[in-house]
């Protein structure tokens, strides 16, 4: 079974075509990088997997689910697909024990409890519930971000250039955690990214996209020999 089977996405806003025919797997737990010049549709197929737009032609599974097609669609919020943002996205009202609870309105609230303590342990961000965005570093708040996708156990994760806004000293130690994180929680997940390095630390293989189709998917290890 995979995490993500997409079969030949066509996908345009009004004339234009976006995305041609594109097809890409995500195993189970597998994490994959989309690199791909400014402009050749990468945030546009991840509005597409997401839910927010539909496609001309082709279909979107996850988890052998059929989510998208020209035919139907599975409306974002039942699709059970975690996102994170280069802008992290948080409420600002909200402190961080709230915001990583957000999702997990409707349950008791010893549970929301637990789980939320839980995904704080997980991102190393215990002690610090009380805080409200606008008192975290940039890293810290990705990783708030990152505990409030997980908290509700997605079965797939759309990364959006998480780490721009975040300087390169803290990004390093951060994509190595975060990874390291899905990796433990056997999450898979698809990240955007313009930065190559970023590609390779963070994912397993890395598809290159090119006009709206992927070009070619390589392990990162056989990039990182070349
Ligand atoms: N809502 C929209 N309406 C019309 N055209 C759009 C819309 N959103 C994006 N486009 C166009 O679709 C193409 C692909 O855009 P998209 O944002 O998917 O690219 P991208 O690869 O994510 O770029 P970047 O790396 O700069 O974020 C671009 O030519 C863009 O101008």
């Amino acid at each position: 079974m995979s995490a993500l089977d997409i079969k030949g996405l066509t996908c345009s806003y009004g004339l234009t075509r976006v995305i041609s025919d594109l097809n890409l797997k995500i195993a189970n737990g597998e994490i994959i990088c989309l690199l791909g010049k400014s402009g050749c549709g990468k945030s546009t197929l991840l509005k597409a997997i997401s839910g927010l737009l539909q496609p001309e032609n082709g279909s979107i599974t996850v988890h052998d689910t059929l989510v998208s097609s020209s035919e139907m669609m599975v409306s974002p919020e039942n699709r059970n697909i975690g996102m994170i943002f280069q802008d992290y996205a948080l409420f600002p009202h909200l402190d961080v024990f709230h915001n990583v609870a957000f999702g997990l309105k409707g349950q008791p609230r010893s549970d929301i409890k637990k789980r939320v303590q839980e995904m704080l342990e997980l991102v190393s961000l215990e002690g610090l519930e009380k805080r409200y965005p606008h008192e975290l570093s940039g890293g810290q708040q990705q990783r708030v971000a990152i505990a409030r996708s997980l908290a509700r156990k997605p079965s797939l994760l759309l990364l959006d250039e998480p780490f721009s806004n975040i300087d390169s000293e803290v990004r390093q130690r951060l994509i190595r955690d975060i990874r390291q994180i899905l990796k433990q929680q056997h999450v898979a997940a698809l990240f955007v990214t313009h930065s190559k390095e970023e590609g390779l630390d963070f994912a397993d293989s890395v598809a290159t996209m090119e006009q709206g189709r992927i070009r070619h998917v390589t392990t990162a290890k056989e990039v990182s020999s070349i």
